[in-house]
């Protein structure tokens, strides 16, 4: 169980990024965080693994406050937090197998995450991993070689393998296409069951928050303005946190498409055309507005 409470981040230039947050994630639930750019959400995650120090408030994870620790003991606490992120954060010239085995650097002595030598319970735990997110054919692949979805998939296998008991996902299909999109939220999803493992996802894609979170919270000017089902996120609840746009339409579905036709590779006309989609229609209300 992860609990936030009444945690705020105000940054040396004078913006309050969190205000009051309280939180409370389950195990095992997979929770949306959503709101528009600058509302907080990398700053909240960000705080409960410490990367960025909360002014106040505390922050629990089963029976530790990470606020107050240092040193070893915030080392020990970040291994039970697997972070996956945006921008994946490979070591470029090291294989597939070699990042995910750096998962496990946390848990190794000095001298052999130095020498880089792992445990043959860990070697066999990376090459299941590898299997499990369907890397098994590239594991000797360097991570340069890699497209953007198998990086996120080595990203995943690489938190999996600290043996988390919390996901904390940093806009995780924000470099990817809508079809590795939804397949790597879908393979986060998954893994979560399985290991009836608890998420927080900092993603700006709503309908993909809808179709794979079992929570959302919204995220407006620091402040928590919406927590609920993916089914309670209606218009209303997205004008709250996003502001006024017309959701109802995207909501039910349909959308006018503007297109420039070109007539006789010369002479442009504007058509619009009513084109009916099926839910959860993809949109990303950040970049929309
Ligand atoms: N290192 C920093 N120093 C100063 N201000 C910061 C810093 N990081 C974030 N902020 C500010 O804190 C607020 C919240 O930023 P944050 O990046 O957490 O929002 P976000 O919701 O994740 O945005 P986005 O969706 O664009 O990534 C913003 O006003 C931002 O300008």
């Amino acid at each position: 169980m992860l609990t936030l409470s009444q945690v705020n981040k105000r940054y040396p230039t004078g913006d309050h990024a969190l205000v009051g947050i309280d939180l409370t994630l389950p195990p095992g639930q997979v929770m949306a965080l959503i709101g528009p750019s600058g509302a907080g959400k990398s700053t909240l995650i960000r705080c409960v693994n410490r990367l960025v120090e909360p002014t106040s408030g505390s922050i629990r994870l089963e029976d530790t406050e990470l606020t107050r620790l240092s040193g070893g003991n915030l080392r020990r606490a970040r291994r039970s937090m697997g972070m996956i992120f945006q921008e994946y954060a490979l070591v470029e010239r090291l294989t597939v197998m070699e990042n995910v085995l750096s998962g496990r650097l946390g848990y190794v002595g000095f001298w052999r995450s130095f020498l880089r030598r792992y445990a043959q319970a860990d070697i066999t735990e990376a090459f299941r991993l590898l299997e499990r997110v369907g890397l098994s054919h590239a594991i000797d692949k360097r991570a340069d070689a890699l497209s953007g979805g198998q990086r996120q998939r080595v990203g995943i296998a690489r938190a999996l393998i600290q043996q988390p008991n919390v996901l904390l996902v940093d806009e995780p299909t924000a470099s990817l296409d809508p079809k590795t999109s939804r397949l790597i939220m879908r393979l986060i999803r998954e893994l979560c069951n399985e290991r009836k493992l608890a998420a927080i996802i900092n993603i700006h894609d709503v309908a993909l928050a809808q179709q794979f979170a079992d929570r959302i919270v919204g995220l407006r000017a620091g402040k928590i303005v919406f927590d609920g089902t993916p089914q309670e996120l209606d218009a209303q609840a997205l004008t709250t946190i996003y502001g006024e746009e017309e959701w109802d339409s995207q909501l039910n579905g349909e959308v006018d498409v503007e297109l420039d036709v070109e007539v006789n590779g010369e002479a442009k006309e504007r058509q619009t055309a009513g084109q009916q989609v099926s839910r959860p229609l993809s949109f990303t209300p950040g970049e929309a507005i």
